[in-house]
């Protein structure tokens, strides 16, 4: 589907655990406008699929280039993150504060952010999300270097980002 350049294609994810969360979010997202798309992945997987192969499939999306960001809600947010960020290519963070939401975009360049509804209220859900599409990761900051050092460490296996190079 043909998209402005500034808006974001999101695919979502949830547990049963978060669930409730997820839809609610997602429904908020179809109506911004910073939002292209939002899809699901619940359509492709089991009901009551857990929380791995919920964010491998998200995750995978990213990797394809089929989506620019994945929210994902469990329980508290950390399977999630654990499961996305085995997938080559992703950066995802459990983030519950607006800080650290703004930075995962800013600085980590990060495109998975994953919530926990047994952590958050949903009204403090709902200021992250916001937050989350406010920002875009600028290329040329001193993030770049940090950026590669993971990458080059995730291509190759070898400790070139523990020695310190490319930072
Ligand atoms: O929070 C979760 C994973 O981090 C998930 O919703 C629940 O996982 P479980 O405690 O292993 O059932």
């Amino acid at each position: 589907m043909p998209h402005e350049p500034e808006q974001l294609r999101i695919v979502v994810g949830s547990d049963d655990a978060g669930r409730p969360y997820k839809d609610l979010l997602a429904e908020a997202m179809r109506t911004d406008g910073r939002v292209a798309e939002v899809r699901d992945v619940a359509g492709g997987l089991p009901a009551g699929a857990a929380y791995p192969a919920v964010a491998f499939a998200a995750a995978e999306r990213i990797a394809a280039g089929r989506a620019d960001r994945a929210l994902l809600v469990c329980h508290t947010g950390l399977g999630m993150a654990i499961v996305a960020n085995k997938v080559p290519g992703v950066r995802a963070v459990t983030a519950h504060d607006v800080v650290s939401v703004r930075a995962s975009v800013l600085s980590n360049d990060a495109q998975v952010l994953a919530l926990g509804q047994g952590v958050i209220g949903l009204a403090l859900a709902r200021r992250l999300v916001g937050e989350w599409l406010a920002h875009r990761f600028a290329p040329g900051t001193s993030a770049e270097a940090k950026l590669a050092a993971i990458r080059d460490y995730e291509q190759h296996r070898a400790s070139t980002a523990v020695a310190g190079r490319g930072c």
